[in-house]
């Protein structure tokens, strides 16, 4: 079980994040009002990450990530630092802090940082725990999904898949990715060696769907010149996926409802009986219980097909899973392409998060594939958005900027998603900066400050290697090698075992 613990004197403060990180990271926050005291809650119980405050002006958080990576050098150390203190950024890098976070804390801003972290926790050094968090970069069978609502689905989905018998039904808006979750049932069951047989109710006129499914003998009516086997046959052993089952007229559903009780059919035409040792899984974007209240579908059918319903949530309801979804796309609609999409800035990220997504995951993607054709390259501000995409949304308060979805080299994908959040690129005057700007701080400070989250963040996408990262950043490999080394930032290659050429 993972768990944080939170240091930091500013009570306030420290409640108000511990709050919102149990809700939002949903694991175990513990906290300790000095560093002092937060050693002593570290006697006997293990953490997997550390926030800390960094107790200015002695700087006693530094020192506390120091402690506390020599009692368990697996721990993840995140600092959270006045905006612009560069000196104090580079102390708690070498200490061994995997990232920093500019105080005053942006809640959003810690939700990410936090949860990226402990990803990175269980990349790195769980290796061989790779469990239900690996899902979420990864994807679970393809399907990306953090929310809470798509964990649970993948782990209903293994425990599901198992049995390889019992008949699913999956509901959901278009595009939430139904044939996903269906084949995913399938890979993971014991059918997985024989057919997935996908048919698509809707697609197929009434009069040709009952010969496309139980198939039909030779002669069963004019044009029949010989037998031909149904997608049941085809799906002997495997599974056969109705799509758009809502749509199926009630003479065939008597049909199905015949292979599901007695698992046999007869072909059209046929008389002889017909064994089917098929799974069936059913996907419907309506509502069947309506359709059976209105009588458009019989009762007993929806009560066999549904022994596992499986919801699938909208977008809208996992806004959570944007972010996510878009690299991933990037990541397919940028490979083979010289000019690359770069990310997304946070504040279209916060616009497309804002909008309602009637068509779901498959909009998204026709988004970001639109984009990489025609944007090309660079960061998609909203300004670059499609107008529908931005009608609603006034502009991001500072206190929900999100930050950036980068993209990772599409051909160099397998590094972890582990991000070094970034400042929105097209508004220079953030909340840190200007808060910077009030504290004093010179302007080669923040720019240099700039410059190391972007490096990290390129060096961390890339695995540690300077080569791609400089490809990523677009510098010559020398420049790059050259601030690094005058940066300092090789004790943090080290320390996260990323230091390669
Ligand atoms: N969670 C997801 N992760 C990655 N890709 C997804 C996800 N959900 C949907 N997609 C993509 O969105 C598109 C639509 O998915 P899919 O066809 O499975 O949706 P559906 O719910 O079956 O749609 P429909 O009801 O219109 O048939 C596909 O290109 C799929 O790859």
């Amino acid at each position: 079980m993972r768990s944080i613990l939170l240091v930091d004197n500013d009570r306030l403060g420290r409640e108000t994040l511990a709050v919102m990180l149990r809700k939002e990271i949903g694991c175990p926050v513990l906290e300790a009002d000095s560093p002092e005291e937060a050693l002593e809650s570290l006697d006997g119980q293990e953490i997997s990450l550390l926030i800390s405050d960094l107790f200015a002006p002695k700087d006693l958080g530094v020192e506390l990530v120091k402690a506390v990576l020599r009692k368990n050098p697996e721990v993840v150390s995140v600092v959270m630092l006045p905006a612009g203190n560069r000196e104090a950024v580079v102390k708690t890098l070498q200490a061994g802090a995997l990232f920093y976070l500019n105080k005053p804390t942006d809640l959003d801003e810690a939700i990410i940082v936090t949860a990226r972290s402990l990803e990175h926790y269980d990349l790195l050094v769980h290796k061989e725990k790779r469990g239900p968090k690996i899902r979420k970069t990864e994807g679970f069978h393809g399907i990306i999904g953090q929310s809470s609502a798509m964990q649970t689905l993948f782990n209903i989905i293994e425990r599901v898949a198992e049995d390889g018998e019992s008949t699913v039904l999956i509901q959901g808006e278009s595009g939430t990715g139904k044939e996903m979750v269906a084949k995913a049932v399938h890979a993971f069951s014991p059918r997985a060696g024989k057919n997935f047989v996908p048919l698509n109710c809707a697609a197929i006129p009434d009069d040709l769907l009952e010969s496309e499914l139980f198939g039909y003998v030779k002669g069963a009516f004019t044009g029949a010149n010989q037998s031909k086997q149904g997608r049941i046959q085809y799906a002997e052993g495997g599974t056969l996926f109705l799509d758009e089952i809502g749509d199926m007229k009630p003479a065939l559903q008597a049909k199905l409802l015949r292979v599901l009780q007695e698992k046999e059919f007869e072909p059209v035409g046929g008389l002889k009986p017909v064994r089917a040792d098929v799974r069936i899984v059913a996907a419907t974007h309506r509502n069947l219980e309506d359709s059976v209240k209105k009588g458009l579908f019989r009762e007993d059918l929806y009560y066999r097909l549904s022994v596992v319903p499986l919801q699938i949530p909208p977008l809208r309801e996992r806004k959570e899973d944007i972010a996510l979804l878009i690299e991933k796309f990037m990541q397919v609609y940028n490979r083979g392409r010289k000019r690359a999409l770069a990310g997304f800035t946070g504040e279209a990220l916060a616009a497309l998060q804002n909008y309602a997504w009637p068509g779901n995951v498959r909009e998204l993607e026709n988004l970001v594939q639109r984009l990489a054709i025609l944007h090309a390259e660079g960061l998609v501000s909203t300004a670059d958005l499609p107008e529908k995409y931005r009608a609603g949304f006034d502009g991001v308060a500072p206190e929900v900027v999100s930050a950036p979805v980068l993209s990772s080299n599409p051909v160099r994908s397998a590094a972890p998603a582990a991000q070094i959040p970034v400042r929105e690129a097209d508004a220079p005057s953030t909340d840190g900066e200007v808060e910077a700007l009030e504290n004093q701080a010179d302007f080669n400070t923040l720019v240099s400050d700039f410059e190391d989250r972007l490096i990290l963040q390129a060096l961390t996408r890339t695995g540690g290697n300077k080569k791609e990262a400089a490809e990523l950043l677009n510098l010559k490999r020398t420049t790059l090698l050259e601030k690094i080394k005058k940066k300092q930032l090789d004790s943090f290659l080290a320390r996260v075992g990323r230091n390669k050429d």
